[in-house]
């Protein structure tokens, strides 16, 4: 059965690629070119399902000179961003910057950054303003570890990261915002959530986002699912009704897997 998903609020899913350190500019220039090609040939529909991908640093101006040279609709985003706009902050980058290279997005606290560099939720509030103060959607990235999921807390502790790294911001401020759920336990594991469980997370999330900010925008916001996501699992995972796309890691390195899992419409059954 194939099910447009999630049309009763109408979220555009979204598909997207993170490519952590991996990919130099001419390896990532390949890569884009060839997903490019590959969805050019499928006539994949982008009003349907938007694409985007998440180069290193390194290579957000080739990913720019190409989208931009070949008029290609595939959006992107940078993985982090500075807290700070300018000054003496030696390594880090503003989101001025990255608005200035074209990006629509700026992933925010995943969860690599929070466990190699400590970001805390208020560092990942600090991160979600600068991104919205240069007109970059920011992606918040939240999700248990084993320990909260073996407990039983996994919901709980999800949810503090989300009001954590939200704080003080109000829905109007926060318009577009995507989260991304990825328990980190099932992130390069090969270890996937069950769709019941990425649904149940989600629904938790959108009801927070709901007693936070109100109905209108929970219903517009759109919450993914990372962790191992694959094509041959993207349908399952992308059935839930509150599930409205994929943050995908490694997958997201081979044009034409990443290709396929756009494509999950195909093989998707929806549980509502
Ligand atoms: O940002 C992407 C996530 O960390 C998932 O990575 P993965 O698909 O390699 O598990």
């Amino acid at each position: 059965m194939t099910t447009q998903t999630n049309g009763v609020f109408d979220r555009t899913p979204l598909i997207a690629g993170n490519w952590k350190m991996n990919m130099d500019h001419t390896q990532g220039i390949a890569l884009l070119q060839k997903l490019a090609w590959t969805l050019k040939d499928a006539r994949h529909d982008f009003s349907r399902v938007e694409v985007a991908v998440f180069p290193p640093f390194t290579g957000l101006r080739s990913v720019q000179s190409l989208v931009e040279g070949d008029g290609l609709q595939i959006a992107y985003g940078a993985q982090d961003l500075s807290d700070q706009d300018s000054g003496a902050y030696t390594g880090d980058i503003s989101g001025q910057f990255l608005a200035k290279l074209g990006c629509r997005y700026a992933l925010v606290g995943h969860s690599e950054r929070r466990s190699i560099h400590a970001e805390s939720d208020e560092q990942c509030r600090d991160k979600v303003r600068a991104a919205i103060r240069h007109g970059l959607t920011p992606m918040l990235c939240i999700g248990e570890g084993l320990e909260q999921r073996q407990a039983g807390e996994h919901v709980q502790y999800t949810l503090e990261q989300l009001r954590g790294s939200l704080a003080e911001l109000n829905a109007g401020e926060l318009e577009g915002l995507v989260v991304a759920y990825e328990p980190v336990w099932a992130i390069g594991t090969g270890e996937v959530a069950g769709p019941e469980d990425a649904q149940e997370m989600a629904h938790a999330i959108r009801a927070e986002l709901e007693s936070l900010y109100g109905e209108d925008f929970a219903k517009a916001t759109r919450v993914l699912y990372g962790g191992s996501v694959k094509s041959s699992n993207v349908a399952n995972i992308l059935g839930g009704a509150d599930v409205d796309g994929a943050l995908v890691g490694g997958a997201s390195l081979d044009a034409e897997e990443f290709a396929k899992i756009t494509r999950f419409e195909q093989h998707l059954v929806t549980d509502q």
